[in-house]
C-alpha cells in the first residue's frame, strides 16, 4: 500500500457494546474516522455520546464488538504493544491519575525511555532537563512531587512525557479541560509549538466545539454514540447543520465562540 496516502489511524464501522449481565448497552455505533500525518482531528460531543470509550478503544483498554481499527493500516491489537505505545500516547484530563504521587518529575519523564529501552547514550538528566525546556519549565522542577506543581505545570509535564518519545499520534481526552481559561490558553499554545517541532497528528476529544476549532483540521460531532456531523470548513457557525451541533454553538459559554458568533453576524450578514 502507498504509506503518503495512508491514515495513520482508521477507523472503519465501530461498534462497542458494554453488558451488565442482562442488558446490553450500544455505546459506540458504526464509528467511521481516519487521521492522517500530522493532521488534529477532533470529536465533540456532550457528556455521555461516547467520546471517552472511542478514547479507551484507541488506548486498548478496551476492545470493540464490531470494526476495524487500523494504525499504519495493521490492526492495532495485532501490534506489539512496545511499538504500538511508542507511536500513540494520551494525555487524559487528570495529569494527577496519570502521575504516581512518590514519583519526581525526573523519574516520571524518564519512565518511558526507560520503559523502552531508549536510554541508550543519553545522559538521563540531560535528557529530563531538555525535555522540561520543551515545555518551558525550569530544570529545579525536575527534583518535585507532583503534589507541589500547579494544574498548568503538571500539564506541560504530561505532554513533555507524552511527546519525549516522538510518537505519530497524541490521543487527547479533555487533556486541557480541567485548567482555567488562561492556563488553557496557555497550554494550547506549547500544544501547537510541539507540533510544529515534532509534527505528530491527533485526536483531540473535547466537549468545547469553540476549543476544537480554533485549531483542529476536520471536527467529529457525536451524539449519542454515533458521530452525526462532520465539519471541515473552518467556520462551524455556518457550516454546521444537525441539531445537536447547533445546540452546542447555541449554549457555548465559550468567550471564542461567543466572538466569532457576533464577528460572523456583524459581517456576514
Ligand atoms: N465500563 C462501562 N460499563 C458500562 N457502561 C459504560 C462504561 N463506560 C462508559 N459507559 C457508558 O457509555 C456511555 C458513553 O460514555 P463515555 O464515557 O464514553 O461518554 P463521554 O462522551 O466521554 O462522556 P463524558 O464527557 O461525561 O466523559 C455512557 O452512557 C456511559 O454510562
Amino acid at each position: 500500500m502507498d504509506n503518503t496516502t495512508q491514515p495513520l489511524l482508521q477507523l472503519r464501522d465501530v461498534d462497542k457494546y458494554f453488558d451488565n449481565g442482562e442488558t446490553s448497552k450500544h455505546v459506540l455505533k458504526s464509528i467511521n474516522l481516519s487521521v492522517k500525518s500530522g493532521e488534529n482531528v477532533g470529536i465533540v460531543g456532550a457528556s455521555g455520546s461516547g467520546k471517552s470509550t472511542l478514547a479507551r478503544l484507541l488506548c486498548r483498554i478496551h476492545q470493540q464488538e464490531r470494526g476495524d481499527i487500523l494504525f499504519a493500516g495493521e490492526p492495532i491489537d495485532s501490534i506489539a504493544a512496545k511499538h504500538y505505545f511508542q507511536q500513540v500516547q494520551m494525555v487524559f484530563q487528570d495529569p494527577l491519575a496519570s502521575f504516581p504521587p512518590r514519583m519526581k518529575v525526573e523519574q516520571y519523564l524518564l519512565e518511558p525511555f526507560k520503559n523502552f529501552k531508549r536510554l541508550q547514550g543519553k545522559e538521563p538528566h540531560q535528557l529530563a532537563k531538555a525535555l522540561l525546556e520543551k515545555v518551558h519549565l525550569p530544570e529545579a522542577i525536575l527534583q518535585r512531587y507532583p503534589n507541589q506543581l500547579s494544574g498548568g505545570q503538571l500539564q506541560r509535564i504530561v505532554f513533555a512525557r507524552a511527546t519525549g518519545l516522538n510518537p505519530s499520534l497524541l490521543i487527547c481526552d479533555e487533556a486541557t479541560s480541567a485548567l482555567d481559561a488562561t492556563i488553557q490558553k496557555q497550554v494550547l499554545s506549547l500544544f501547537d509549538e510541539l507540533q510544529q517541532q515534532a509534527g505528530f497528528a491527533s485526536l483531540f476529544i473535547t466537549h468545547d466545539l469553540a476549543l476544537a476549532e480554533s485549531f483542529c483540521d476536520i471536527i467529529h460531532v457525536m451524539e449519542d454514540g454515533r458521530i452525526v456531523e462532520t465539519l471541515t470548513s473552518g467556520n462551524i457557525v455556518s457550516e454546521a447543520q444537525h441539531p445537536c451541533t447547533q445546540r452546542m454553538i447555541e449554549s457555548s459559554c465559550n468567550l471564542s465562540a461567543a466572538v466569532a458568533l457576533a464577528q460572523y453576524v456583524q459581517t456576514d450578514r
